[in-house]
């Protein structure tokens, strides 16, 4: 049995207004799911201390939060290298928890080679959580039979995702967002959060996809990681006089305190 976490009620007031409804019906088919993106940053804005380097920044307060907000989602997605870095659990374990968020890796170039021992995949053998969607740009024929054996025995599966036609310079496969929502909704997903990392938050966050962002929960621990960390930073914009203008800035913006950390909740002018 892994750790059980508690989340009050003051805490779940607080959020509520950013979380996807619990009401008002089945979600249309043709509708985009419900976009939370979430993580937790330090004071000099990195998520983790280096590339592939698990760092705990949350406290156990915003912690149990970040659980509470997977209660309340369908899915939750990373980046493959995240997956790698950190073999996280991607479950709920918050008491009284009634469902399991569906973890959604994108892992273009198959990174990742599921096995039994992936934490992931354990807490799916013990029904404590679900095994991955991972999405990829290699062809269906292409998957090595052993990777899908292991995860569709755990419930999970590779889901192809055309990549967006121009390979970057490093021949890297690159997804457009509103490929990866379209995928996700069509797999019976309404709602997602999106955890990281660097790779991952920075691309949503680029002026072009942010748009599709519904709400922005953000926990600051009171630390200062150093440099050389994963940084949330988006790729930097300029308007048409070629000046350099703010990549983004949230509205409807609350502060809450958690222990020792605070979370920003916002939205992008909804
Ligand atoms: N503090 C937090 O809340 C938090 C959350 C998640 C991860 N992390 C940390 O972040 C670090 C990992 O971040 P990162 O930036 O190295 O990697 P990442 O987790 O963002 O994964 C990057 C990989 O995901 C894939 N990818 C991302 N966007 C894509 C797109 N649009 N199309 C296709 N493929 C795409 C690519 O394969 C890319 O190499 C780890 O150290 C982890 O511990 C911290
Ligand atoms: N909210 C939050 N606070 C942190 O201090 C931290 N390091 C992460 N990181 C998010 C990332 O997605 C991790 O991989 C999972 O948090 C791993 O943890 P789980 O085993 O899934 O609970 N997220």
């Amino acid at each position: 049995m892994s750790e059980q976490l508690t989340f009050a009620t003051p805490g779940k007031d607080a959020i509520e207004p950013y979380l996807p409804s619990t009401t008002g019906g089945p979600t249309p088919a043709d509708q985009k799911p419900f976009v939370t993106l979430t993580f937790a940053t330090s004071l000099d804005s990195s998520l983790s201390l280096a590339p592939g380097v698990r760092t705990r920044l949350s406290g156990p307060e915003s912690k149990a939060m970040t659980h509470y907000l997977r209660s309340r989602h369908d899915a939750i997605l990373v980046g493959v290298s995240t997956l790698l870095a950190d073999d996280p659990g991607l479950n709920c374990r918050i008491e009284g928890a009634t469902s399991q968020p569906r973890p959604i890796v994108v892992d273009p170039h198959l990174r990742w080679t599921p096995s039994d021992s992936d934490k992931v995949l354990q807490l799916s053998r013990a029904a404590q959580g679900l095994a991955p969607f991972v999405l990829t740009g290699v062809a269906p024929a292409d998957v090595p039979r052993e990777s899908a054996a292991v995860l569709e025995a755990h419930g999970g599966r590779f889901i192809h995702v055309d990549p967006v036609p121009s390979v970057s310079s490093d021949g890297r496969m690159r997804f457009s967002w509103p490929s990866i929502l379209e995928v996700l909704r069509a797999n019976g997903l309404t709602s997602v959060m999106v955890e990281g990392g660097g790779r991952i938050i920075n691309t949503l966050l680029h002026p072009d996809a942010q748009d599709l962002i519904d709400s922005v929960i953000v926990t600051i621990a009171p630390t200062w990681l150093g440099q050389g960390g994963v940084v949330v930073s988006p790729e930097r914009v300029q308007d048409e006089e070629g000046i350099p203008v703010p990549a983004g800035r949230l509205s409807r913006v609350k502060w809450h305190s958690f222990g020792e950390d605070v979370v920003l909740c916002g939205t992008f002018n909804r």
